[in-house]
């Protein structure tokens, strides 16, 4: 499936050098349209982002594990706001610092481990482990057991497989239903599997919250009692239909938020050490960045530490812009007819944004293969200020998307990007494995992965 998003983006891109920027396709009910232009894209989603912030509805008839299409209509935007507003507010992302250092802990004393003999270390799998284990925590309010995240991850890599394998084929659902069954019925299966690992976690979460929540234990059980993104959902009013979320619809977004946070998360975080250990200057430049903050110290560097590296910031920058995690937003409807430059995008269009073209356009950065955060910290990308990657004044690239459906996760992504890398970098020396280059050809899964994963020597360092 891989090739046919990849072989998707090429064809697109040869339509767009010779048509222009912007393409509509029609298949199906409705037009498909494709922009890869940046400012049609800031056009379209800031300045015209009401029009543009829906979603195509589903057609497969499962719910598939999208707020958009689970939920179709303006109940997103309460369940956005519990989000936003809630779990990944930045003050309540701020409230899992012990969960954040409990993970990196975990992870630096397995590298740590596996780094012994000097044989070197496949990372992707333990940084999909952990960043998984810390959006398990943020949702179910615990840690959970090893075979606990095994578990969800095999049932939430099981839809996301068949989720890919049929998303294409949404296209003419009519037709694809009927001469793809068995992937239909794939799919249907995934999420049965996914029901049965998710739903006695959200009862387990249910009971403690009323065990501990009930009338006289308030008060005692406040301090230690961390809201968890569960917790908000079963709290959940939903207006229209006058009533809670069922736990179906529980599972669909817990879904949403494992899968949303974990695979880009984790692909991010693979690219941008890749490049560190495929560029060792850029790797020292930053280690010495770091030790200029953190001194002699042996502690994991904080949060709060982070705000003093601003080539840190660079580095997880390039990544983003180099490697976006998403070469395609997710897709937007058009919620009324509307004029861009000129080209009419018909109402209920389905438009999609080619993030990874964006970021890779010579008319804005300036040799956009090289892998350079210096970019970054020139006044000319920044207007002498930080850059803005949500896009409100001016799109240079947008790996969350843009406007009023941004990924909601933006502020969590960043600071788990950079806590990661630095404290990844600040214990250990990332080393070639010799004979193995890093090799940086991408394969399309869920999201833009690396094609041969990331094979390094970690050393720890000697302070
Ligand atoms: C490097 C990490 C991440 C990247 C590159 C990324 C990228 C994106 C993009 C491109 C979108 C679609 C925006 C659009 O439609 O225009 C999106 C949506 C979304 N993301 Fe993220 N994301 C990341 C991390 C996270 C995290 C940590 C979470 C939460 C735990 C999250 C939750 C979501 C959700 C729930 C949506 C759907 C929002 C909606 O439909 O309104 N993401 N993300």
């Amino acid at each position: 499936m891989y090739k046919s998003f990849a072989e998707l983006e090429r064809i697109l891109l040869s339509f767009h050098a010779k048509l222009g920027p912007i393409i509509t396709l029609p298949f199906g009910s409705h037009s498909h349209v494709f922009i890869a232009d940046h400012s049609l894209a800031h056009q379209a989603l800031v300045q015209k982002g009401a029009i543009f912030s829906g979603r195509p509805p589903s057609h497969d008839g499962t719910n598939q594990n999208y707020i958009s299409t689970a939920f179709y209509g303006h109940t997103w935007r309460i369940l956005r706001r519990n989000l936003t507003a809630e779990i990944l507010h930045p003050s309540r992302v701020k409230s899992y610092s012990h969960a954040r250092k409990w993970v990196l802990q975990n992870l630096l004393e397995l590298l740590k481990s596996q780094s012994r003999y000097g044989d070197p270390v496949h990372v992707m799998d333990h940084f999909l482990h952990s960043m998984l284990s810390l959006l398990a925590l943020m949702c179910f309010g615990d840690k959970l057991e090893e075979n606990q995240i095994k578990d969800i991850m095999t049932a939430l890599r099981r839809v996301l497989m068949s989720f890919t394998r049929t998303s294409l084929l949404n296209i003419c659902p009519t037709f694809t239903r009927i001469i793809f069954r068995k992937q239909w019925e794939e799919l249907l299966q995934a999420r049965e599997h996914l029901k049965d690992v998710l739903i006695p976690l959200i009862r387990q979460r249910k009971k403690l919250k009323e065990e501990k929540l009930s009338k006289g234990q308030e008060e005692q059980h406040k301090d230690e009692y961390i809201l968890s993104y569960v917790d908000t959902l079963l709290d959940l009013q939903l207006p229209e239909k006058k009533r809670n979320l069922d736990e179906k619809e529980i599972v669909d977004l817990c879904s949403e938020f494992l899968n949303g946070g974990t695979d880009s998360t984790s692909t991010a975080l693979q690219w941008i050490m890749a490049n560190l250990v495929k560029y060792p200057h850029i790797q020292e430049k930053l280690f010495l960045e770091i030790k200029e903050v953190m001194g002699d110290s042996e502690d994991v560097i904080k949060e709060d530490d982070l705000q003093k590296m601003s080539y840190l910031k660079a580095v997880v920058l390039e990544g983003l812009r180099r490697h976006s995690p998403g070469k395609f937003s997710f897709p937007h409807a058009v919620l009324e007819d509307v004029i861009l430059d000129g080209y009419v995008v018909p109402k209920n269009g389905t438009v999609n944004f080619m993030i990874g073209q964006m970021a890779m356009d010579p008319k804005v950065w300036e040799n956009p293969t090289a892998f350079v955060p210096e970019r970054f910290l020139s006044s000319d990308i920044n207007d002498g200020k930080v850059f803005d990657i949500t896009g409100s004044g001016e799109i240079k690239m947008m790996p969350f998307g843009a406007g009023r459906r941004i990924c909601p996760g933006l502020g969590l992504a960043m600071l788990n990007l950079e806590y990661f890398v630095a404290n990844l970098v600040w214990f250990f020396e990332w080393k070639i494995v010799d004979g193995v280059d890093v090799d940086l050809e991408e394969k399309h899964e869920f999201t833009v992965v690396m094609k041969n994963p990331l094979l390094a020597h970690v050393c720890p360092r000697l302070r």
